[in-house]
């Protein structure tokens, strides 16, 4: 049985990732955290949320605090503390403030837990993710980003959507970014395990409209909704799923690859990696010219917004 921590519980995205989390039947305990003066406000929570169990009948341990301590024992530590955009806004434009709030956070990770494995959520969370790993002093197996998970799962339920297929028929993936120069890898997509170029529908299918509306997922959902919650905290509540089954699936996480790619490297960024027990295992893959050639410069972006963030917290 494991217990799972949350900091940032009282964040949108963080209370309602909690509330899958808190269903995960291998999961006893949650420990929803927060910032000191928000005690009222987690305790609130916690309650809801044991009610919530209780409805669903289910007994899973909730606990709130806003000690740093008491993130110790923690399997997983999910981390979503920290500014959001806004409308208008890049991602990338949160770095320098919420790798302000993030370093301190991180350091006390590594202090009290330094066994746990890391999600890193907050945006831009490739560069989040690089911050935390170096700021909690632990091994990179065990600090992972949420990456570009949920882009890729944006990407294949539109191709199921397109090709009329169930979405598990869909095998797709975009790496590199979280953000504008992601990449989709057109050449490992297949349905029922066949390559959708060889499939008749192939040479309608509007890739590039695709890409525009992944990418513009979570802007068009903050801008009609104020933030996005249901899909990224599902995709959370799935890789909390995935250690603690110890199921080896190959997700797209923002992990730190050192040259797995064709040699690129030198940062945290989303690539597939085997999800386990024990970390996130960064797959070596080879990729057609075309997608190299993007992968490389989204690489070279995040590598050189990481290196200026990690030069300013100093
Ligand atoms: N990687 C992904 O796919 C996604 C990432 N996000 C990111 O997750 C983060 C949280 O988003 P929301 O929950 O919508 O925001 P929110 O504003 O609702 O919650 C932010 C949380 O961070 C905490 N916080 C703010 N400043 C802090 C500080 N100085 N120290 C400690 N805690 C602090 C707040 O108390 C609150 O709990 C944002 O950075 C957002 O961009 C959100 C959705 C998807
Ligand atoms: O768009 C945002 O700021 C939140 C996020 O990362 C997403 O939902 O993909």
């Amino acid at each position: 049985m494991a217990k799972v921590t949350i900091i940032g519980a009282t964040g949108r995205l963080g209370s309602f990732a909690s509330h899958p989390i808190a269903g995960i039947p291998r999961v006893d305990e949650v420990l929803l955290m927060g910032r000191p003066g928000r005690e009222n406000l987690l305790a609130g929570l916690a309650h809801d949320l044991t009610d919530s169990c209780a409805a669903r009948g289910i007994w899973t341990e909730i606990s709130s605090s806003t000690r740093e301590e008491d993130c110790a024992d923690s399997d997983i530590i999910v981390i979503t503390a920290g500014a959001p955009r806004h409308e208008g806004q890049d991602r990338i434009d949160l770095a320098l403030a919420n790798a302000r709030i993030i370093r301190p956070i991180a350091e006390s990770v590594g202090r009290h837990a330094p066994n746990a494995i890391v999600m890193m959520v907050t945006n831009p969370v490739d560069v989040m993710t690089a911050v935390a790993l170096r700021y909690s002093g632990m091994e990179p197996k065990q600090v992972f980003g949420l990456g570009t998970h949920l882009d890729s799962m944006r990407l294949k339920a539109l191709i199921a959507d397109y090709f009329h297929v169930h979405v598990s028929e869909v095998h797709t993936r975009i790496i590199g970014e979280h953000g504008e120069s992601m990449v989709p890898l057109w050449s490992a997509t297949t349905i029922g395990g066949i390559r959708i170029s060889n499939l008749p529908a192939f040479s309608g299918l509007p890739m590039d409209e695709m890409m525009q509306r992944v990418k513009s997922s979570g802007s068009f959902i903050i801008k009609n909704n104020g933030a996005t919650i249901y899909g990224p905290g599902d995709a959370i509540a799935t890789l909390v799923e995935t250690i603690l089954g110890n199921e080896n699936r190959i997700l797209t996480v923002s992990s730190y690859i050192k040259s797995e790619v064709h040699n690129v490297g030198d940062a945290c960024i989303g690539v597939p990696a085997r999800v386990n027990r024990r970390g996130v295992f960064p797959v070596p893959i080879r990729i057609e010219e075309s997608e190299l050639d993007a992968f490389r410069s989204s690489v070279g972006k995040i590598r050189a917004i990481t290196g200026e963030i990690l030069e300013k917290l100093e």
